[in-house]
């Protein structure tokens, strides 16, 4: 490639394929049946079963070949490839490095595709990996990867023969950092596939997913401290390609699913049944890394995959993925609890606080929770919650505790509480904070469990987030407590995290009247960044509904997850320069965008909006699909706009100006893609 670095790719271009049979097949008919169904190959494409003959002459040589026939296809074209070509692996493989003995501590232990390839044949290698399920891909519909290549020469030749407007390609300087998030996420895709299999919800497969992330970094930080750069782990070989294989029907998610479903069958057997093919080369991947951390000692300090390893190993049962260890109580004064609404969460979390009260001597025994009251079916809903002990219009089905006490006037609720927890719709709390004023105790806390309160000043652009205005109504302190916490899904005990921001004298307190073996609390001082990711993913979960309502594929819906993520934790950093960036990976940031938008309200909302072409209002549709609970995405949209709009932020955030101006219906739903360059070619 030295010499003549723009390929010329006019000519006929050779494939390798496994069998001769396969490559007359595809030769004769231009259709690969067994791997791309229904789609015609390009006419210069030429298959044959000959490695070196497909590669003779080549400059540039891409892999992409099944783990199990990466060594014949290498053995195969060692010594018969040009020495000034360049092999670009898409292949994602990882084995033991059978030289780690000899490199001693220095040594990874462990051989990526690019290092096996470059090694056996003698030529540089570069990586493409990402967000890509092969068959969306095919069709045209939009994806993004990430090229790992240490030369900045040859980078810029491979980004102009990759780059399509459907198919976005960025590169990183190190085929190995690209490698390690884009190989080692099939372990997260595991993780993935057996919640799917328990059919544990989305707020636990959120969990799951954000728990695989956090110490895949620590993975990469660990043992591969030159190259684990932080930008791979938010570029397409990192996100993207976490959510797209986790959610898309990846083979490896595949087989987990049905492996948790029926793990005495193993998985030969169930690889023979979904994939027509032996073990899943994310197994592969999940027993070769599992054996080298085992190597290194180090199996304390990755509790995720040792537990996705024992399950898949059947030393764990796979019910086990979401255990957690029962937390030690501090007891102290009794406090008493008011919870500030009575919505879908709010009777979720007062479910919680209610039993973590009757449990915990530091608690009053009996909670009060304020109802905004209204009549159902001719019933005051404080009777019918005080007598039956169930929401029926916004948490049907659910028995709420019996200490928990359902209060329609709101000065009744405060009065001596020290712990209030404000969960109500955002729009309605500069109201309760009115009436309320005067009635609080001076040492009262406040948590605030409300996504989405931000008030922008439309003279300066100031923000003031909702704990800012609790604490400044009421002159006391307040927390937050957010996460990937869909109401019913925690109502129902299924396994659930959150992030609590808080200042070090609340923590303690706070965790104990809200942890619980299924709802894992971890606590954080970044109260601001908690609380604006749990605002600001309510506008990102409208891209998402807006791309299900267009029937995108798994890897354009990842892709504008990644791009949503990246622009909330800059409008945080704008906004918060102390703001600390590891929140992003905490319950609030990461894994609270993939629940909502994957389950929550406002991905459904925007899913019907883009299908009904405007012709419904957000109002109507709120109103047909959410039976009374509030539609947040839209307001805070607006509220997130203007605070762009006034510090004059446009081109910083593409996305967010994007989707503010779909949903006021100046451009289409389908405009969001096009106006951030995610553009199908179907
Ligand atoms: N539902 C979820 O899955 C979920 C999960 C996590 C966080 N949250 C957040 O929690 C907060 C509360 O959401 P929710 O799901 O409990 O509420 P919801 O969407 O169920 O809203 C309905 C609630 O609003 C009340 N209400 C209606 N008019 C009112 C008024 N004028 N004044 C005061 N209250 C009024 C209703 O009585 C009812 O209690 C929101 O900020 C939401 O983003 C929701
Ligand atoms: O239903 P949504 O979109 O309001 O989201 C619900 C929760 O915030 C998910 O954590």
């Amino acid at each position: 490639m030295g010499q003549s670095p723009k390929p010329q790719m006019n000519e006929p271009l050779a494939m390798w394929v496994p069998s001769s049979s396969m490559a007359s097949e595809i030769n004769a008919t231009g259709f690969d049946d067994a791997n791309l169904p229904g789609l015609r190959l390009p006419k210069n494409l030429r298959a044959t079963a000959d490695a070196a003959e497909a590669a003779a002459g080549a400059d540039l040589l891409i892999l992409v070949v099944a783990r199990e026939n990466m060594a014949e296809v290498v053995e195969q074209l060692k010594g018969k490839v040009k020495s000034t070509a360049t092999a670009v692996v898409m292949s994602k493989i990882l084995m033991p490095d059978p030289l780690s003995k000899e490199k001693g501590d220095k040594g990874s232990g462990l051989h990526f595709g690019s290092e096996f390839v470059s090694q056996a044949l003698g030529i540089p290698a570069a990586v493409l990996m990402g967000g890509t399920l092969a068959a969306d891909v095919a069709r045209g519909y939009f994806a993004e990867a990430t090229l790992g290549c240490k030369d900045p020469k040859v980078s810029e030749v491979l980004l102009e023969l990759f780059n399509k407007p459907n198919f976005s390609v960025s590169s990183l300087p190190s085929p190995t950092a690209v490698e390690l998030f884009a190989v080692l996420k099939a372990i997260i895709a595991v993780g993935a596939g057996f919640c799917d299999g328990l059919e544990l919800g989305h707020n636990s497969k959120a969990a799951v997913i954000r728990l695989g992330a956090v110490e895949l970094a620590k993975f990469a930080r660990r043992f591969y401290p030159e190259e684990a750069s932080k930008e791979a782990l938010t570029e397409a070989c990192g996100i993207t390609d976490i959510i797209a294989s986790s959610y898309g029907d990846s083979r490896t998610r595949r087989c987990a699913e049905a492996f948790a479903r029926e793990p005495q069958k193993g998985w030969d057997q169930v690889a023979r049944e979904k994939l027509r093919s032996g073990e899943p080369a994310g197994i592969a991947v999940l027993r070769t890394c599992a054996a080298f951390v085992r190597s290194h000692r180090a199996e304390s300090d990755f509790p995720f995959l040792a537990r996705v390893d024992e399950i898949s190993a059947s030393r764990a049962a796979p019910a086990s993925l979401t255990e957690m260890a029962i937390p030690r109580v501090r007891a102290s004064k009794a406090l008493k609890v008011a919870v500030l609404g009575s919505g879908n969460w709010g009777c979720a979390i007062a479910k919680i606080i209610a039993r973590n009260a009757l449990r915990r001597t530091e608690f009053q025994k009996d909670v009060a929770m304020w109802v905004h009251e209204e009549t159902v079916e001719g019933r005051k809903l404080t009777d019918i919650i005080n007598e039956e002990h169930e929401n029926v219009k916004y948490l049907p089905g659910v028995e709420l505790p019996h200490n928990l006490h359902a209060e329609s006037e709101v000065t009744t609720c405060v009065r001596d509480a020290h712990i209030l927890v404000f969960v109500l719709p955002h729009q309605f709390l500069p109201g309760l904070l009115k009436s309320i004023k005067g009635a609080v105790l001076a040492d009262a806390v406040g948590v605030s469990l409300v996504k989405g309160y931000l008030e922008i000043d439309r003279q300066t652009g100031s923000l003031t987030t909702g704990t800012q205005l609790i604490e400044a109504e009421l002159g006391i302190p307040c927390a937050v407590l957010n996460g990937a916490n869909v109401a019913t899904d925690v109502a129902h005990d299924h396994f659930a995290e959150a992030t609590l921001g808080c200042t070090s004298d609340q923590s303690q307190v706070l965790w104990n009247l809200l942890n619980t073996p299924q709802f894992s609390v971890r606590t954080t001082p970044d109260i601001l960044g908690v609380e604006l990711f749990g605002g600001l993913k309510n506008v990102v979960a409208l891209a998402a509904g807006f791309s299900d309502g267009l029937g995108f594929p798994p890897n354009t819906k990842a892709a504008i997850l990644r791009r949503g993520l990246q622009e909330m934790a800059r409008l945080i950093k704008e906004l918060y320069p102390s703001s600390s960036p590891d929140t992003l990976l905490e319950s609030c940031g990461l894994a609270d965008l993939l629940t909502t938008s994957y389950s929550g309200r406002n991905r459904l909302c925007a899913e019907a909006f883009a299908v009904a072409s405007g012709t419904k209002s957000w109002e109507d549709i709120e109103k047909e699909l959410l039976q009374g609970q509030k539609l947040q995405g839209p307001s805070t949209c607006a509220d997130v706009w203007a605070m762009i709009e006034k510090r004059g932020l446009e081109n910083k955030f593409p996305l967010f100006t994007a989707i503010q101006r779909a949903v006021t219906k100046e451009i289409t739903p389908e405009g969001v893609f096009k106006c951030i360059g995610l553009v199908s070619a179907t």
